[in-house]
């Protein structure tokens, strides 16, 4: 059986009288990318610090690499990376400065050359960190994140502010990781992100788990119906339907062949998750 990498349940968080998250249960598995998305203000950081030991729970289980973060130690540290939406401040060093600095902290640190090229830094290594922009300086707290080599990587809105190429680049690196066995736990607004980098994906809405499932079937999206579109001299003309093969091999003989600007398409993982929050919001 898969290894649970992350155990939650029952997990309570209130500030005064207002509970702001209530999470039934979520488990991670060894070797997983994990995301989690939700609208502003559903709890996501709340939850996902109190998994890296960050912040104290009201109530509930809590298990992480074997501890529960609440009270684990400074060795179970060194098997988490965390990566935080704000980075640290330490503008007046250079990339490299900061990356060997922090990689004399651990026992069995990655190599910072490595570190350097796998987030594509190693042509700015001599830069200071408050003249990097803001795609590399979020790569560089990507790498501090992995300086460890930790066996669980959470990553707090990794790539916003990443132009689409070095986005592209960054999931390559994230699947990378998966590949060496790592555990990531992701935390996106990008749909496109969490459809091309998630094994599995959690909606989180007003504190609570709406639901848990691959991509493909999050919300029931692999029963939506698909809408076949075409059109023709009379105009543009649209049909749902659960089978749109057979709609498709109809039109085909109405039309004697080739039908005219076909398209069919299925709900994306955007539309599903706007119905899934619209309908707990
Ligand atoms: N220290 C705090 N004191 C009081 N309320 C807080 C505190 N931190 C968070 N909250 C509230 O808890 C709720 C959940 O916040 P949280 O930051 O976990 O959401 P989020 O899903 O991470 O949002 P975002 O996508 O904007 O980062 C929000 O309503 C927020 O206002």
């Amino acid at each position: 059986m898969t290894e649970r990498v992350i155990h939650a349940r029952d997990v309570r968080k209130n500030y005064g009288e207002r509970r702001v998250l209530d999470v039934a249960e979520l488990n991670v598995y060894k070797g997983e990318i994990f995301a989690l998305l939700g609208p502003n203000g559903a709890g996501k950081t709340t939850f996902t610090e109190i998994l890296e030991g960050l912040r104290d729970r009201d109530g509930g289980e809590v298990t992480v690499l074997g501890a529960d973060p609440a009270t684990a130690g400074a060795a179970w540290r060194t098997g988490v990376g965390v990566v935080l939406q704000d980075s640290q401040d330490y503008a007046q060093l250079t990339v490299r400065e900061i990356l060997t600095h922090f990689a004399s902290l651990y026992a069995d640190a990655r190599d910072v050359d490595d570190l350097l090229h796998a987030v594509g830094l190693h042509e700015h290594h001599g830069r200071r960190a408050r003249h990097l922009s803001g795609g590399q300086r979020r790569r560089l707290d990507v790498a501090l994140g992995l300086v460890g080599r930790p066996e669980l990587l959470f990553l707090d809105e990794p790539t916003t502010g990443f132009d689409p190429e070095v986005r592209r680049q960054f999931w390559e690196l994230i699947a990378d990781l998966r590949a060496q066995g790592t555990t990531i736990v992701l935390t996106t607004h990008y749909l496109d992100e969490a459809e091309h980098l998630a094994d599995r994906v959690a909606v989180l809405a007003g504190g609570r788990i709406v639901d848990i499932d691959t991509p493909a079937r999050l919300g029931g999206r692999h029963l939506a119906k698909a809408v076949v579109g075409w059109s023709d001299e009379e105009g543009a003309h649209h049909l749902e339907t659960d089978d749109p093969t057979a709609a498709v091999l109809d039109l085909a003989g109405r039309y004697g062949g080739s039908v005219p600007g076909l398209t069919v398409v299925r709900p994306s993982l955007e539309d599903i998750y706007l119905h899934m929050i619209g309908e707990n919001a």
